[in-house]
Order: C-alpha cells, then structure tokens, then sequence
C-alpha cells in the first residue's frame, strides 16, 4: 500500500506520516522545500519524539520524498499509483496541490480502485476545498477523473510546536493524538489508518475541535502575545490570560452544546484536557506559531468569528470571543505576511470596512456592531 502525502511539515511528519506508516503505507512526502525534501529522501528513518506524560518515541521507516517543485512528473507518477493521498499544507496552498493530484488522476487507469483523498488542515470542508480546486485545474476533463477519486473530510487534532532550525528530520509533538475521518465515502474500503477513527458526521467533530482547541490555542497566543509571553505555556501562567482563554472557550462550549447536543459535563472535561495540553512545559510551541495568519484566523468561517456569529445569532454570550478577537487585531510578527497587511488594514480601513472586508459579515448581523466597536477600539490604540 501507498499513501503520497503532500506537506513534510510539522504535522506531516510529526502526525499524518507516522500514522499512515503504522497503518502499513510506504509513505512519498511531496514538498517543494528542497532542503527538506533532499533530508528526507537521504534518510532510512526519523523520530517522533513525544513529549510529556504517556510520551514516547516512535521511529517512522520506508518512506521516500519527492519535490513536487522541480520534479512534479514524478509526483504526478506516484500520485497514478497510490491508494491514499493526504495533504498537510495549509488550506491557501491546497489550489498548488490539486494540479498534482489531477495530473496523478489522469495517468491512473480508471478500472483502479478509486484513490482515497483526504486533506488534513485546520478548516472546516478542507477536502472539499482540495476537491474543488481540482476540479477548476482539471477544467472539462474533471467529468471524467473524479470517478478515479474518493474525498472524505478529515479533523486532525496534535500539537505540533515548529522545530528548531538545523534540527534535522525528527520532530517533537505532545503525547496526544485524535484523526476523524468520515466514513461514508470509502464504502466497504476504508483507509487502513488504525489510530484515526471514522465517523458518520464528521461536522460536530470538526467543529468541536476547530472551535475549542484552536480558538483556545488562538485567544491564548493572542492574549499571551499582548502580554509579553512568548510560549503559549508560558502565557497560560498569567491568572487574567488563563480566565480570559477560560472565557472564551466557555462561549465556544455553550454554542457547540445547543447546536450538536454536547452535555456540558463532557464539554467541561473536554476543555480541562485541551488547557492541560496547552500547559506541557516540555512542549515549545511559540505564540507566533499558534497566531500565525491571523487574517485566516479571522475569517467567516474560522475559530473566532464562526462560533461568535453563530453564538450572536442564538442570542448567546460572546464578550470573551470579542476580548479575544480584539487582542488578535494587536498581533504584530514582521515575519507574518499576514500580520503586516493586518496592521495595514487597520491603519487603512475604518472600522465598518475593515469588519466587512476581513470577517465577512453583513451589516445586518447581530455580531456586526459588536466587532466594528471592538475595531474602533483596536483602532484608537494605535
Ligand atoms: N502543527 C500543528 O500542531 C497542526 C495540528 C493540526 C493541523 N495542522 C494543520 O496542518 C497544516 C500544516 O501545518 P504545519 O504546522 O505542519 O505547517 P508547516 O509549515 O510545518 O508545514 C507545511 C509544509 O507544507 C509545505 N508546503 C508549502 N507549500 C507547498 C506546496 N505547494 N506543495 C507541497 N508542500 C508545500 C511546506 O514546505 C512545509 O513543509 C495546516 O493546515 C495546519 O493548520 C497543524
Ligand atoms: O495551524 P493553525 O495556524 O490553523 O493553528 C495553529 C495551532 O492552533 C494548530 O496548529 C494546533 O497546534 C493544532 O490544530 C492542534 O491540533
């Protein structure tokens, strides 16, 4: 069995790879860092090291790489002849991937059984994106390939801090893990993936863990970054962040509760397990990593104003949602493509414009005077 995975990144090798080997695959990370993909390709194994309770290491073997930059021939060939493909790229790169996995659909024969796709990001319908951007590369043809694919949703769940520069192949990553996958679309054959588990509605899953652990990781980098903490375990030390993250994750538990039917009890347990996660000292994840893309993070259907709109709309509470939201207008990284235009457009738009054009949301909505006051204010701040 094979599985191509595109993206030999944190999660991808750190997650994703390792599980895909322990189902048995030979794993081909694509990647377009040559450096990386040069270490990989001159590797016969690597290391992930879990960090914390429970951890342990797990030694991952029998993969290849390929650049899918200076040699995409290739990956179109080994994409023809895999069982599995995955990505692990972020949801803005996954239009570069689609003509990849295309050009593997053209070349494979259609009496084939079909090839399982499924993209591994931080977003709601991530494979549903990557679907659709292949079937805009595959144009007219796309009629006569999809047949050759199936697509199931994913939500990936492990930390992965980014690692040290120099620091060969191996990554650091908490003990923790969690990959559903919906089920529906294998039919009787379903991935060989023993540590993921597959469901028939992937959307509460998704939705439970995009809009707690990752608003919770955001509003902590946000809230920690404002006030001079430089880890997000280090920023969970200060009382009034700790409440702040509690706050807004309380918002998110009470939305998710009355829309999907949580009881509260398993939501209370759930959220103490992601703070406790957050507080693995021997975990380095940085503020700047978990705040990265910030305009991303604050876009309709993201991890602050999908449940904030949402939670408005059912008359729920959201003012810890909005502190939150307002420390992520004051994020600065000047190695972030996305927090300089940030910083721009708030210098740039008023308030009105820079609500409709960054979050997306009409001005008839209830969430709609709230932000632009929260913008106002970030605004005023300078
Ligand atoms: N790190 C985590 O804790 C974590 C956990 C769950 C989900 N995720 C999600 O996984 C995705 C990747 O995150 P990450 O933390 O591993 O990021 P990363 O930056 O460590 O890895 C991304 C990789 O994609 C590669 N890449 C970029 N453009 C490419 C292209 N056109 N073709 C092939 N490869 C390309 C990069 O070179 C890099 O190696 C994101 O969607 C993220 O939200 C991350
Ligand atoms: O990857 P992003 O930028 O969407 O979010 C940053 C972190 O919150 C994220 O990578 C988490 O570590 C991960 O989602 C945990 O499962």
């Amino acid at each position: 069995m094979k599985a191509v995975h595109f993206g030999a990144g944190n999660i991808g090798r750190g997650f994703v790879g390792l599980l895909l080997h322990e189902g048995g695959y030979e794993v081909v990370f694509s990647d377009v860092a040559a450096g990386l993909v040069d270490a990989l390709a001159a590797a016969e194994s690597y290391t992930v090291h879990e960090v914390g309770a429970g951890g342990r290491d797990r030694v991952v073997t029998g993969f290849r790489a390929v650049n899918s930059a200076s040699d995409p021939e290739l990956v179109a060939a080994e994409v023809a002849s895999a069982d599995v493909v995955t990505t692990a790229v972020g949801p803005t790169v996954l239009k570069f991937i689609a003509p990849h996995v295309v050009a593997g659909l053209r070349q494979r024969p259609a009496d084939e059984a079909p090839l399982q796709v499924m993209a591994c990001e931080n977003a709601i319908g991530a494979t549903d994106l990557l679907r659709r951007e292949m079937a805009t590369a595959a144009g007219e043809d796309w009629s006569s390939l999809e047949g050759r694919a199936v697509f199931a949703n994913t939500a990936v769940d492990r930390i992965v801090p980014g690692q040290p520069e120099g620091g060969g192949i191996d990554v650091t990553v908490e003990p923790f893990y969690e990959w559903a996958i919906e089920r529906a679309p294998f039919g009787e054959t379903p991935p060989s993936i023993p540590g993921a588990h597959f469901v028939g509605d992937l959307g509460p899953y998704i939705e439970r863990k995009l809009f707690t652990v990752n608003t919770g990781h955001a509003s902590t980098a946000y809230l920690g970054a404002r006030g001079g903490a430089a880890t997000i375990a280090e920023a969970l030390t200060d009382e009034r962040i700790a409440a702040g993250v509690a706050r807004a994750l309380e918002e998110t538990s009470a939305l998710l509760s009355a829309k999907h039917g949580f009881p509260a009890e398993e939501m209370t347990r759930y959220r103490e397990t992601i703070l406790e996660r957050f507080r693995n000292p021997a975990l380095p994840d940085t503020v700047q990593r978990v705040g990265r893309q910030p305009l991303r993070k604050l876009s309709r259907h993201e991890r602050f104003i999908g449940p904030a709109a949402e939670a408005a709309e059912r008359g729920l509470a959201v003012d810890g949602l909005l502190t939150a939201i307002g420390a992520a207008l004051a994020f600065r990284d000047p190695e972030d493509e996305q927090a300089v235009e940030l910083e721009g457009l708030l210098a740039r738009l008023s308030p009105d414009e820079f609500v409709a054009q960054v979050t997306g949301l009409d001005a008839a909505h209830p969430l709609y005077p709230r932000l632009v006051e929260v913008v106002g204010r970030a605004t005023a701040a300078g």
